[in-house]
């Protein structure tokens, strides 16, 4: 289906991305930034495939993924290679706007937080996916993963504006298809593998910015 009709690049397979967030996870179970992103870019590449509707979500992942590399690739790039690297980096550095929007207003902290919140978004959704049956509705399990996670952090007109987008999503059917991983069998043993490497990034991260009080910055 719209897989098939779109050019290599173009192309979305779940294996891409579960085999990114495997790369994530140092030997010392630090997160790289690099794989962290490109992971984004594989997910941002399929949301793209789902049609224009989702346009103005995959803009703002853009937009933050490129905040991100712009860090990686800029003078400082070194202190940036993992998350625990960028947050030790920025706040020794005082890079980071902890209370209210001023002088760091895209701090790669802040950057980084608004993507792990949609990490756990996309775990709870994943799940609802793998456990899911025929006639489920995707609509239903992408806005009630939505609702217990992203949700909490947007505005009235936002969750507005993507439980609209939400009602449009293909079926289980055509989206199993769009994932283009095979039968839905397979797209379920997949899951299953790369539900605990994300899960394990996401509680990496989660850990890390409790522990530095970084959850809420602004
Ligand atoms: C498959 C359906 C995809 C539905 C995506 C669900 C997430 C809905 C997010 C709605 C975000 C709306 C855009 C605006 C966001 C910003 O206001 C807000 C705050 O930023 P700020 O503090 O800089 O102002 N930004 C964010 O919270 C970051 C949102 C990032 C969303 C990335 C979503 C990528 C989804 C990739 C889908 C892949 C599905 C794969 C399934 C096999």
């Amino acid at each position: 289906m719209a897989g098939s009709v779109a050019s290599d690049d173009q192309k979305f397979c779940l294996t891409e991305v579960l085999d990114t967030f495997k790369l994530c996870l140092s030997e010392n179970k630090e997160v790289y930034l690099e794989h962290y992103v490109a992971g984004w870019r594989g997910l941002v590449k399929f949301l793209n495939s789902l049609g224009s509707v989702f346009g103005f979500i995959s803009k703002d992942a853009v937009n933050k993924i490129q905040v991100l590399v712009n860090y990686l690739n800029g003078e400082n790039g070194s202190q940036y290679v993992t998350v625990q690297s960028m947050v030790k980096y920025e706040l020794d550095n005082e890079l980071v706007d902890l209370t209210k929007r001023g002088s760091h207003p895209e701090s790669g902290c802040r950057t980084l937080l608004r993507l792990h919140r949609a990490l756990r978004w996309l775990e709870l959704f994943l799940e609802r996916l793998r456990t899911s049956t025929e006639d489920s509705k995707t609509s239903v399990m992408c806005a009630e993963s939505y609702n217990e996670s992203l949700a909490l952090y947007h505005p009235w007109v936002v969750r507005k504006a993507a439980g609209m987008a939400f009602c449009v999503l293909p079926g289980r059917p055509a989206f199993f298809e769009v994932m283009n991983v095979g039968p839905p069998e397979q797209v379920v043993a997949m899951l299953g593998e790369a539900l605990p490497l994300i899960s394990e990034v996401y509680q990496i991260t989660e850990e890390l910015y409790a522990q530095h009080l970084l959850l809420d910055l602004p």
